[in-house]
């Protein structure tokens, strides 16, 4: 018997080191990226209808497209087509992650319409055909579907399980967003002259995450992103200053951006980090959070 509504929590990322390759002939570059979940949220609740619909709800609702280009969307399409039945169903967004912000929302979702739709319309897909159609829906799905703590390569999708202690993070939120094409753009353009290495895991950042040591860490993260997204954003160099000066002891630009991402020793710390950003009116919020987080998870079924 199928479910009434189904419910999936998925969580946002931080990219600790993201080292990225030249571009490949498909125009996607090969990474080394190792992706560490957060305690910040997006919930997805399907609900059986007759046709696709999709609404929002949250902060940023406003900045989140409703049509078939959503990644829930798509999710419940691709899943939808690989068993030949209708996607008819209602998504509904709760979300929490900022949108654009380079912290995987989008990539949260599709993860969480897939778990959702599948549990409703009682499919019992392979975790290995959930993981491809995740790849299909973008290079970070997959992650948003496993949490925890992986290292991606290839395009960033095809996931190694890494070990990682708790990790206290603040997370400033800039006003409006990055696109991830035009980041990577820029990367190139910034790395024209230059002869890019392989992307390879750093060890140190490795043996780092595993000790659960936020110094040892913080002497490693990694993102060659960030001066692409600084080029297109000066401002945020600000808000890295900002935190720095505040305590944290790693500060870096998540992902693409424009989030930064500020590690810090324990809760008090993230507290007078997070103060102190709010007071400097260099980002628009902040969220203080953990890692690792578990990967979607069905809610209520
Ligand atoms: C940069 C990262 C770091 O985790 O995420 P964000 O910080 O944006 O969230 C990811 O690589 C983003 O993953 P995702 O947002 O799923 O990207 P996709 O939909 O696969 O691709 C969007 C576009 O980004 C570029 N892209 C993405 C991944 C990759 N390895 N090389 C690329 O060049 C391509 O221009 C591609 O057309
Ligand atoms: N469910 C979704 N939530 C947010 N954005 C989405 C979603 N589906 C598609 N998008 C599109 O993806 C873009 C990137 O959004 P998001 O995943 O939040 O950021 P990022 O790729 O920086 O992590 C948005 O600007 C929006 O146009």
């Amino acid at each position: 018997m199928s479910a009434a509504a189904v419910t999936v929590r998925a969580p946002a990322k931080v990219n600790v080191q993201l080292a990225v390759g030249a571009p490949r002939p498909d125009g996607f570059h090969p990474l080394a990226n190792v992706f560490l979940a957060v305690s910040l949220h997006d919930e997805v609740t399907a609900t059986p209808a007759g046709s696709l619909t999709v609404t929002c709800s949250g902060p940023d609702a406003g900045q989140v497209p409703l049509d078939r280009t959503n990644l829930a969307a798509r999710a419940a399409e691709l899943l939808a087509a690989r068993h030949g039945i209708a996607p008819d169903v209602h998504l509904h967004i709760a979300k929490d992650i900022p949108v654009a912000g380079g912290m995987a929302g989008g990539s949260a979702d599709g993860a969480a319409a897939l778990l959702a739709c599948d549990a409703l319309w009682g499919l019992n897909t392979p975790r290995a055909e959930l993981l491809d159609i995740c790849a299909e829906l973008g290079s970070d799905v997959p992650f948003s579907l496993v949490g925890g703590a992986a290292l991606g390569t290839g395009r960033g999708e095809v996931l190694t399980p890494v070990e990682a202690g708790t990790f206290h993070w603040v997370f400033a939120v800039a006003d409006g967003g990055l696109s991830t094409p035009a980041v990577f753009r820029e990367f190139d353009r910034l790395t024209a002259d230059a002869a890019l290495p392989a992307p390879q895991a750093d060890p140190a950042l490795l043996a780092a995450l595993r000790s659960g040591d936020p110094d040892a860490l913080a002497a490693t993260v990694a993102n060659d992103l960030q001066p692409a997204a600084l080029s297109l954003r000066p401002q945020l160099a600000d808000t890295l200053a900002v935190g720095t000066g505040a305590g944290a002891l790693a500060a870096l630009v998540s992902g693409s951006g424009p989030t930064t991402a500020f590690l810090v020793r324990d809760e008090e710390s993230a507290l007078k980090v997070a103060a102190a950003l709010q007071a400097s009116a260099t980002c628009r919020t902040t969220r203080t959070t953990t890692s690792p987080a578990p990967g979607a998870t069905v809610l209520t079924a």
